[in-house]
């Protein structure tokens, strides 16, 4: 399905919750709603799912109006699926049965092949006969994707499905479910406040933040060029450095004279240059001198905080064989293709 929301506003009682909202998913694209708690994305999903009527706006799905303009199209008339963080497993149940249960309409010869067929998808064949009490979390979950799945929506909304598993578990899971929607041709949309879940899953995220969506872009074009510091800000890790730009447009930071110039900016302007971890690279040829301040370990990296001497941090991500202890000085250069940078007082971020 392409699903099209355009101005939607949708609250409770009259208190509009979110507003302004406009996306278009694709059919068989995957898109998520990434925002903190309360910002609205169940409100969004809710109204998608038909189970709110808009205070404005329209939901289109393939071109037919589900909500607005005095229209509500009845959540089990829509051919959407859903998927919550709570399984929703009915416990008398087995997993076969689960997955099944929506399927009462078809044949049983079908809807036996069906069910095969999904089992084998989740990779749950081996568990058919067990009841969800049986099942892992993980499992679980992978039950309740089935069962959404089972009747070809044209439309899979998930919300926050990961979000009762274990870390390890929700990077594998989240992976194995872009694969099986991706293998099925669905077309999807998930809501979480996880950005690793958000960049794992999805082909489009849109920051939602204060009801508003603030960008709606692919997760590079969001951690390389966003739209607004709020936005920055939300996404990734960072560190910001003050700079001022320089008569022939160039950005002078305590750092270096930064090569890219910024349009847009005044010559004298102060402006905030983002600078992400894999920014600073580790050079022990670099004259260019900071001091390890933190320093974490990940396997394969450690992303250390620096301080120049004028107290400036910085975070660098360097591999984890480069072991430097807290207070060793180690050389460092930038390696910016492109730098994102907002001016002092204003919101507005312009590339250089
Ligand atoms: N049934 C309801 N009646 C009235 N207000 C509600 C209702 N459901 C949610 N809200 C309010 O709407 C706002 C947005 O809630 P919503 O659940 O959409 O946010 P969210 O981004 O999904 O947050 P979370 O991640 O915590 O679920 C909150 O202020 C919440 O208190």
């Amino acid at each position: 399905m392409r699903l099209e929301l355009d101005q939607v506003a949708v609250g409770y009682e009259g208190r509009e919750v979110a507003g302004e909202v406009t996306l278009a998913v694709e059919p068989g694209q995957i898109a998520c709603l990434l925002g903190p708690s309360g910002s609205g994305k169940t409100t969004v999903l809710r109204a998608i799912a038909g189970f709110e009527p808009l205070l404005r706006g329209r939901i289109l799905g393939d071109g037919e109006l589900l909500s607005g303009q005095g229209r509500q199209v009845p959540p089990e008339r829509r051919g959407i699926g859903l998927v919550f963080q709570d399984f929703a497993l009915l416990p008398h149940l087995s997993c076969r049965d689960n997955v099944g249960f929506g399927l009462f309409a078809l044949p049983r010869a079908q809807r036996r092949q069906r069910v095969d067929e999904l089992l084998e998808v989740v990779g749950l064949t081996a568990h058919a006969g067990r009841y969800p009490h049986e099942l892992s979390g993980g499992m679980q979950q992978r039950v309740a994707l089935a069962r959404a799945l089972a009747p070809q929506p044209r439309l899979l909304l998930l919300d926050e499905p990961f979000s009762s598993l274990d870390p390890d578990l929700r990077e594998k899971l989240s992976l194995d479910v872009r694969l099986i929607l991706k293998q099925q041709g669905s077309t999807a949309l998930l809501v979480t406040h996880s950005q690793a879940e958000a960049f794992a899953m999805a082909d489009q995220v849109g920051v939602l933040s204060g009801g508003r969506l603030r960008q709606w872009a692919s997760a590079y074009e969001l951690y390389h060029r966003p739209a607004s510091r709020e936005v920055a800000q939300f996404i990734g890790e960072k560190i910001w450095l003050r700079g001022r730009v320089a008569p022939d447009g160039r950005i002078a930071t305590t750092l270096a004279l930064l090569q890219p110039r910024a349009t847009g900016f005044t010559p004298g302007q102060q402006v905030d240059v983002l600078l992400r971890p894999d920014d600073i690279i580790h050079d022990d040829a670099s004259p260019l001198q900071a001091r390890v301040v933190e320093r974490t370990f990940r396997g394969s990296e450690f992303l250390y905080t620096l301080a120049l001497d004028d107290g400036t941090r910085l975070l660098s991500l360097v591999p984890s064989h480069h072991d430097h202890a807290i207070d060793q000085k180690i050389g460092i250069r930038l390696d910016l293709e492109h730098v994102v940078v907002f001016g002092v007082d204003e919101g507005s971020g312009l590339r250089g």
